[in-house]
Order: C-alpha cells, then structure tokens, then sequence
C-alpha cells in the first residue's frame, strides 16, 4: 500500500511548539520510508524549545545501509542513462514542490532545530533555489573536443560518480541535505544521505518529495544514525564519494575511512572565522555585519565571524551598538514570527556553551551582556535549552574563546592598530572557512581579501551566501566547494575518449 507523505499526514499539519511527536519510520530507501530495526539502541531526539521528546532516532546497522546503499545503486543505474534535460525536468519539479511547502517544511526544521521561523524559511528558499540551480546546470554539462594530427580526434565526456554519500550536521538539515543531493543528482549519481541524530526529520520529507517529483526509487536514501552508521557508510565499497558536513575531529576521521577505499572526498567543516572592521568603515553596517556573523541560528553557524577584530579609534561607539542591539534580540519561541533567536540544539551543547563563557571570564574577558540560560515566561518553554546572547570584551588571542569554535551566540571583541597586524593575527589559525572586513576604502578591502587565509571573504556584509557562489573551506576547514558552478568537479568524473583515424604506428 502505498505511503502517505510525512507533510499529508494530519498530525504534520497546523503543529506548533510542543506539539508535534513524529511516530512515523525515518528511514527511507527504495522509494519507501523503512523501519528501523535495531530499536534498543534508540536515541531520543528533543525539541530544542521545549526539551521535550520528539521522536525517536532508531541508527541504521550494517545489512540496512547496505540495503539503502543497493537501492541507490540500482537507481543509479537508470537516473545516469537520462539526458541532463530529463534529470532538469524532475529536479525543477522537487524546486517547485518545496517552495509551494516552504512554511511547513520551515516549521518542521524549527522543531527539530531550534532556530527562529524567520531564518528557517529563508533555509528552505536557498533550499528549493539550490535544486532549481543545479537542474539548470544538468543539461550543459558537457565535455570538451580536442583535435589531434591527422584528423585523430579526443573528446572528453563528464561522467557521474555512482553512489555518494552525504553526511550532514544539525545547524542546517534541509539545507546541508540540499546542498549536497542537488549537485549529485544533477550529475546522475545516486545519494544515501545521513543527517544528524539530532535531526533526522526534515531529511525524510525531502526524499519524500524526491519521489514525487519523478526520480527513481532508491535514487536518494536516508539513513538514521550516528558515528556507527556513518562509519559503516564510509567503508562500503559500492560507494564512491563522501562528503561530509561536520566538526573538524571527525571530518579527519571520515577521511581517513575513505581514503582506505580511494573514495573522492568533500570536508566541510568549521572555522573560527576572523571579522576585520576598520575605522573608516560604515559604522551602520558594521554593526549589523558583526550581528549577521554572530547570532543567526544561535551562533551555530559554521562560518560566523566570532573573532570581530575593531580598530580601537571606533571600538567605543562599535561596542555601545552592538551591545545596545545585541540585548535587544527577542530570543524565544522559535515558531513566533517576532523572535529572531531560538533554542540552542541540545542541553550538552548549551552546557558546553555556558562553559566556554565561564572559562572566558576566567582568562580575563568581560561579560559585556547575555551569555546566560534564557528563562521564557511562557510555561510551554521551560525545559528549552535557550541562552541570552552574548558579547566578550577584553579578548585576547591566546584565551579559548578566541582560539576554539564555540558554536553559540558567543561574540569575542578584539582591538587592534595596524592592517599589517590585524592580518598577522587573523590568520594566525588553524580554521580558514570564512573571513570578512568592513572598509570604505576599496583598494583596502581587496588587498585584505587577497591575505585572509580563507575560503570566503565577504566584503561589507557577512554570511550571505547565494547557491551561485562556492562555499568552503581553507586549512582545516576542509576542502572541496558546495554552490557554484564549481561543485560539479566534485560530483562528477572526466572520462578521455581518444579516436584514431589513421593507423596504428608499426613500432614492433
Ligand atoms: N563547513 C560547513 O559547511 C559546515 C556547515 C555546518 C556545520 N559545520 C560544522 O559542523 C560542526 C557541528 O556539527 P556536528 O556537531 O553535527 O558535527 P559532528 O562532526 O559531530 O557530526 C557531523 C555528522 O557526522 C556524523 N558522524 C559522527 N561521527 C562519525 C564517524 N565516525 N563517521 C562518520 N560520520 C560520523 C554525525 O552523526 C553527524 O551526522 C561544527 O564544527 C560546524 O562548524 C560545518
Ligand atoms: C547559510 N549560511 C549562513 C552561510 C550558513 C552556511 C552553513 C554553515 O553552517
């Protein structure tokens, strides 16, 4: 008998905080959604806002990856035999399915993750707009001619890579799923996608919507689980490429098992990313920038300028501001469309926040404001894990703080003098995701792009991040790009065709 979709079903419809309890299987391969088996070892999965239980995350064993993986396999088969206008066509149709459901996809991903609404329907449009992008790309992939002496000829033919898998994070599920299966599918590979144990959801209803739009069964999977299951996908041999969105730790770890199987290879990881605001800057809008690359979905960002280095002529006005409108962020139920701060993940992850501002104060930072569990008055928020956001003065770059990714809404300050300086510290890290600078003077602003050891380098404005444009990492922030026109080198191959039209050289 044929499914009903997650998003048909009546209890995913009119949900609020507190509301929702997903009982339905969250696996999915074969164009179905799947039991999982091994229920004893079960997780639950909390609701960052009410800390209350919203489904449980039963991890896929090593026979159901291999399940989900065949499927792929199979589908694989047929989806790369289809012109990239035949995959274009389906692709636009899954863009368009998403964006008629946008909210509710948005509500769900608040449920399972915390962040506000706001935010969350702005995941979900750069969601639906990646896959409309990449079903653009799919009918012009192409390769090249090459005319050789003699009339002899070569041409070179773009080839898909099989079975990829992703592996996702939790600060932005639909989104880190979109970003990995659009370009893949696009190419004609088959995905088996694992995202977060802490949220497994939204993953689920993409698949879902996959199938309706026309792909075949199989083509993309979702496995639930944690670093088992994740291991597990990284050695199976029918799998050809992983990326991977994750910490840095086990981004090592996720290369080390594929290159034991030659497997291709994306490491988006994190940073700890440097933010330069030089005094001739428009103050306005460096504000807002240091804002933008400190507090979207509460601080959990990967690529967040947390090290916001002022030059000390403007850091008086600078900190007044930030602060001003730092205390001024309505932090709550993610679901209301006047918050523009939810819940942090989990209760560890915001203990482990609390301690890194805690340390903080012990190595000499002040505390300008936030940086303390948030207490809601609304009685349906009380067990959520939410935290005040928070601005660090007196920094230097030898405290934790400023040397260690937090992922929270933890903001460190730093004055300085000098470009020469500030460069020199800047890179003086191990990450290299992100960087931004704030200047009016142009000549500046690119020769600091040029120095910052970076994948990105925003200037005047942080965290935008268009699905045309590559995103990744330098250093230990990884390697291999999402976005762009460029992510099509890591979901594909070239194949060199080489034809004769003389005859073969009598050297023997
Ligand atoms: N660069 C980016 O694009 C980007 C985007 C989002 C998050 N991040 C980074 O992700 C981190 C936060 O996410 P997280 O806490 O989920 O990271 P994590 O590394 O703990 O987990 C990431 C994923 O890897 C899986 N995993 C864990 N152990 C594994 C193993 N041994 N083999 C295979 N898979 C395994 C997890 O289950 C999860 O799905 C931060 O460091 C953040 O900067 C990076
Ligand atoms: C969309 N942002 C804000 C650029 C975040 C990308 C994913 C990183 O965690």
């Amino acid at each position: 008998m044929a499914q009903t979709p997650l998003l048909s079903l009546p209890e995913f419809r009119n949900v609020s905080t507190g509301s929702l309890v997903v009982k339905e299987h969250l696996n999915f391969w074969g164009g179905a959604r799947v039991q999982g088996k091994d229920t004893k070892n079960s997780e639950p999965v909390y609701e960052p806002a009410t800390g209350r239980v919203l489904c449980d995350m039963i991890p896929c064993g090593e026979e159901e990856v291999d399940q989900a993986i065949k499927s792929a396999h199979a589908a694989y088969k047929k989806w790369s035999k289809l012109a990239g206008i035949e995959r274009a066509r389906i692709l636009l149709e899954a863009a368009r399915i998403i964006r008629e459901r946008r909210d509710q996809i948005a509500i769900l991903e608040v449920m399972n993750n915390g962040k506000s609404i706001t935010e969350a329907k702005v995941d979900i449009d750069v969601s639906w707009q990646t896959i409309e992008y990449y079903a653009g790309i799919a009918p012009t992939l192409a390769g090249q001619h090459i005319q050789l002496p003699g009339g002899s000829f070569a041409y070179t033919r773009r080839e898909p890579l099989g079975v990829c898998v992703g592996i996702g994070a939790w600060n932005y599920p639909f989104q880190i799923a979109c970003w990995k299966s659009a370009p893949a599918l696009a190419c004609g590979n088959a995905m088996v996608f694992k995202p977060s144990p802490m949220t497994p959801v939204t993953a689920v209803i993409l698949a879902e919507i996959y199938k309706e739009a026309g792909v075949p069964d199989g083509l993309f999977n979702v496995v639930q689980g944690a670093a088992g299951t994740g291991t597990l996908l990284c050695h199976h041999p029918m799998v050809a490429k992983v990326s991977f969105t994750g910490s840095v730790p086990t981004g090592k770890k996720v290369m080390e098992m594929s290159a034991k199987g030659v497997k291709q290879v994306t490491l988006e990881l994190g940073g700890k990313s440097p933010l330069i605001i030089f005094k001739d800057c428009e103050l306005e809008n460096a504000i807002r920038g240091a804002l933008m690359a400190n507090f979207l979905t509460q601080g959990e960002v990967c690529c967040n300028g947390t090290r916001v280095f002022v030059q000390r002529e403007i850091m008086k006005p600078f900190i007044e501001e930030v602060v001003k409108r730092t205390k001024a962020i309505a932090v709550g139920d993610p679901l209301l469309d006047g918050t523009r701060m939810g819940a942090l993940i989990s209760k560890p992850h915001m203990e482990k926040v609390l301690d890194f501002i805690k340390q903080a104060k012990e190595q000499g930072a002040t505390v300008l404001c936030g940086g303390e569990p948030f207490v809601s008055s609304d009685p349906n928020l009380k067990g959520g894990y939410f935290l005040s956001p928070c601005v660090l003065d007196n920094c230097r770059d030898d405290m934790t703080c400023v040397k260690e990714e937090i992922f929270g809404p933890v903001m460190s300050i730093l004055p300085f003098d000098t470009e020469e300086e500030v460069l020199q510290r800047a890179n003086n890290t191990t990450f290299g995701l992100a960087s931004g600078v704030f200047t009016r003077d142009i000549s500046r602003a690119h020769r600091v792009a040029e120095k910052l050891e970076a994948g990105t380098c925003f200037i005047n404005n942080y965290n935008i991040s268009p699905v045309e444009v590559p995103f990744g990492g330098y250093k230990m922030s990884g390697f291999g790009r999402e976005n762009g026109m460029v992510t099509i080198e890591y979901y594909s191959q070239l194949k060199t065709v080489v034809v004769e039209m003389g005859d073969v050289d009598n050297y023997f």
